[in-house]
């Protein structure tokens, strides 16, 4: 069986060029706006954006995931105006039922053509008619998928990503805390794209499917995560796991909801190792200091 490799690098201040193996998208949801939400924003810097914007990294806010980003991003830059901040971290997209995003949020976005200094960017634009401005996606009249899931069936059929499920990988910043179903429906979503590699992110902790699929190699970055993690069998009760790199490790151990699940278990090694006949979620806390 395959193995695949999962590492938190995207949330180092600087993260190490193995990084770039993979196609980062950020997802921004209507929750808390984690601090470190920046970091994510590989490219914050305009010319980087420019480039990233060929080379498909792009940021989407999830209706009301708008809002936290006008509002809170801001916050996090005291010493810079709002605006400056706003043109900088400016979303490709926001895509859902509408009903959260302000019209002052979705009408700035829209109109903000990102400000160009840099006479080479601003003719690589021209040339390329590349529209600067947020594109605004109304899919309200599905009322029976998640803004989140919307948003990550947009990221799966984008025509440059299609071919390269494996190396891209979704953030989704502010996936927890606030309203139980909210959270349950963050993680459905986990489940329905499987294939798909998604991190759901709040300040607290970090949340992936582990597919019974593959065997999992997880490196741990003891500056920005651990010590506290879990393993909990999603999709119905697995008859055999086994870990390695962990203070309780399971060894061909069966858990299902009612009888064990591993939680509040702890990171002991930098690499942990995982392998199941079932689907698993792997949660891991965030340290503060960052
Ligand atoms: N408290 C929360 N905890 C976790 N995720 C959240 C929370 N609130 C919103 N989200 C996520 O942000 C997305 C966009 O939120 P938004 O409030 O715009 O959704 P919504 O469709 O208006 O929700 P609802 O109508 O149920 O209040 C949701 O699809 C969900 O994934
Ligand atoms: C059985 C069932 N339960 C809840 C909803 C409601 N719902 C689920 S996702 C969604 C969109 C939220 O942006 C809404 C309104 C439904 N359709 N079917």
């Amino acid at each position: 069986m395959e193995s695949l490799t999962h590492s938190s690098s995207f949330l180092l201040p600087n993260p190490p060029v193995d990084t770039a193996a993979l196609t980062y998208v950020l997802v921004v949801l209507n929750r808390d706006l984690p601090r470190f939400t920046p970091l994510l924003w590989k490219n914050g810097d305009f010319e980087l954006k420019l480039l990233s914007v060929l080379i498909s990294q792009i940021c989407i806010c999830a209706d009301g995931g708008a809002n936290r980003l006008y509002d809170e991003m801001p916050l996090l830059f005291p010493d810079e105006t709002a605006l400056a901040v706003r043109q900088r971290y400016k979303p490709d997209l926001i895509k859902g039922d509408m009903d959260s995003v302000r019209e002052e949020v979705s009408q700035f976005y829209r109109a903000l053509i990102m400000h160009l200094d840099s006479s080479f960017v601003s003719l690589l634009a021209e040339v390329l008619e590349i529209h600067l401005g947020t594109r605004i996606v109304d899919a309200s009249d599905d009322q029976d998928t998640t803004d989140l899931h919307k948003c990550i069936a947009y990221i799966r059929d984008l025509p440059n990503l299609e071919n390269e499920n494996a190396s891209t990988c979704v953030l989704v910043a502010g996936a927890l805390g606030g309203r139980f179903d909210h959270e349950v429906g963050n993680i459905n979503v986990l489940c329905h794209f499987s294939s798909t590699r998604i991190v759901l992110l709040s300040d607290d902790c970090l949340i992936q499917l582990l597919p019974s699929s593959h065997h999992h190699k997880i490196h741990i970055h003891p500056t920005i995560e651990g010590p506290h993690c879990g393993l909990v069998p999603i999709s119905g009760p697995s008859k055999s796991s086994t870990t390695t790199g962990l203070q309780w490790n399971l060894s061909d151990t069966e858990m299902r909801f009612g009888g064990l699940i591993s939680t509040s278990n702890l990171v002991k090694d930098e690499i942990v190792t995982v392998r199941s006949d079932s689907d698993l979620l792997w949660t891991i806390s965030l340290k503060k200091i960052r």
